[in-house]
């Protein structure tokens, strides 16, 4: 089996996503997938001088691959800056180059050559800006490019930091998907229905099966409001619409347990016995897992016909240009990209 060929978008050129990109190559001596680049090959190449970074910049045509990996080398599919970029300073008119480079990497993934792709960090608000105005994120946009009806952002990490705290069994790694995506908090509560709730799960549930390997998933499951909403006195949505939709996941044999109170089921005791954690919102579940291992941890897209993977930090603008930013998690997305790509070639053997 060749190793996986990943298309590795460079995010907001005016954030660290470039400067990662090279580093990252100029770092790693061996790497069990060939990385091609999709963006600005002069970009790339102007980065690396700023930070220090020696490396040769290729451009490919956009179906070629190479061969194989070669530390120091960062081939690229070309996508053209539509403006000049400077680090730390957004500008509306490339917006478009960003969602080009998204759009070269689905299409790779969709018809090939590419097996998967790794997104650095981009800017929603200057997308927005720019005119997209429905735009909130890679997940959202690729589930349309993609053509799906749902997908689920989940967020791992290896080695979170209460792994060191009890004996796990099995693996250490924290998972922790999302009910609701890019919301604001006023409008969370109306988006979880029984519906959409019983559709993430399920999209979890399978996805940890085809990726992940695991046969009979535990997935644990997180009230909305405090304390899973006290019997109704703090909030009906337990008792109306998440009691329900766990119920009814159980009868088709599904293995979830919740809704428990979300302020003490990110401990070590629940954890232990848990494939991963649904959280309701955005930040009910990304501050655990970044606080137990930012930098160190992978977004990954459930439910796309495609392996998307990416960083689990945002374009830090303030270290853009700075060589400063570390290439931790984008490392973390490749593993977890190659390590999704090995189970797909598994699953079609
Ligand atoms: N995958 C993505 O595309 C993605 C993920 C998260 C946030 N974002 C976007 O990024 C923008 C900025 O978001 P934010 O300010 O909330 O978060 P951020 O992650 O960009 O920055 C938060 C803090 O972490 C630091 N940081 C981030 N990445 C780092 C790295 N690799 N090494 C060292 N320090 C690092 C920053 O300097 C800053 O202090 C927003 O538009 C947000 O939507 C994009
Ligand atoms: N919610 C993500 C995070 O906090 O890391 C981030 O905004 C990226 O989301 P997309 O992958 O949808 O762009």
């Amino acid at each position: 089996m060749s190793s996986p060929v990943l298309a590795l978008t460079t995010g907001e050129p005016a954030g660290i996503g470039p400067e990662l990109l090279v580093k990252l190559v100029a770092d790693t001596v061996s790497l069990p997938a060939r990385l091609v680049a999709v963006g600005d090959p002069d970009l790339l190449a102007e980065r690396a001088r700023m930070v220090g970074v020696d490396i040769d910049v290729r451009t490919l045509d956009k179906g070629r691959v190479p061969e194989s990996f070669s530390p120091g080398v960062l081939p690229v599919w070309p996508v053209t800056l539509r403006a000049p970029s400077r680090p730390g300073c957004l500008t509306v008119d490339n917006a478009a180059y960003v969602i080009e480079t998204l759009d070269v990497a689905v299409s790779t993934c969709l018809h090939g050559p590419a097996d998967g792709m790794v997104t650095a960090p981009l800017h929603k608000g200057i997308i927005i800006d720019a005119g997209l105005s429905g735009f909130t994120g890679h997940t959202e946009y690729l589930r349309d490019a993609c053509g799906v009806e749902g997908v689920v952002m989940m967020l791992a990490t290896q080695d979170p930091l209460h792994a060191r705290q009890v004996a796990w069994q099995g693996t250490r790694s924290l998972r922790v998907a999302l009910a609701t995506t890019h919301l604001p908090l006023r409008d969370v509560a109306d988006a979880i229905t029984g519906e959409s709730l019983e559709n993430v799960v399920h999209i979890l549930h399978t996805d940890l099966q085809r990726h992940f390997g695991i046969e009979s998933p535990h997935i644990l499951v997180c009230g909305l409001n405090p304390h899973a909403g006290e019997d109704g006195h703090l909030g009906r949505e337990e008792l109306e619409v998440i009691i329900p939709a766990l119920d009814h996941l159980r009868d088709q044999g599904l293995h979830v347990t919740g809704p428990l109170p979300a302020d003490t089921l990110f401990t070590p005791r629940h954890l232990a016995r848990a494939d991963a954690v649904l959280a309701m919102y955005h930040d009910q579940g990304l501050a655990v897992l970044k606080y137990a291992g930012f930098g160190r941890g992978a977004n990954i897209t459930l439910g796309l016909p495609i392996i998307r993977t990416s960083v689990d930090h945002g374009t830090a603008l303030d270290l853009a240009g700075t060589g400063r930013a570390e290439t931790g998690s984008l490392s973390e997305a490749v593993s977890m990209a190659c390590l999704m790509a090995g189970h797909a070639f598994q699953t079609h053997d």
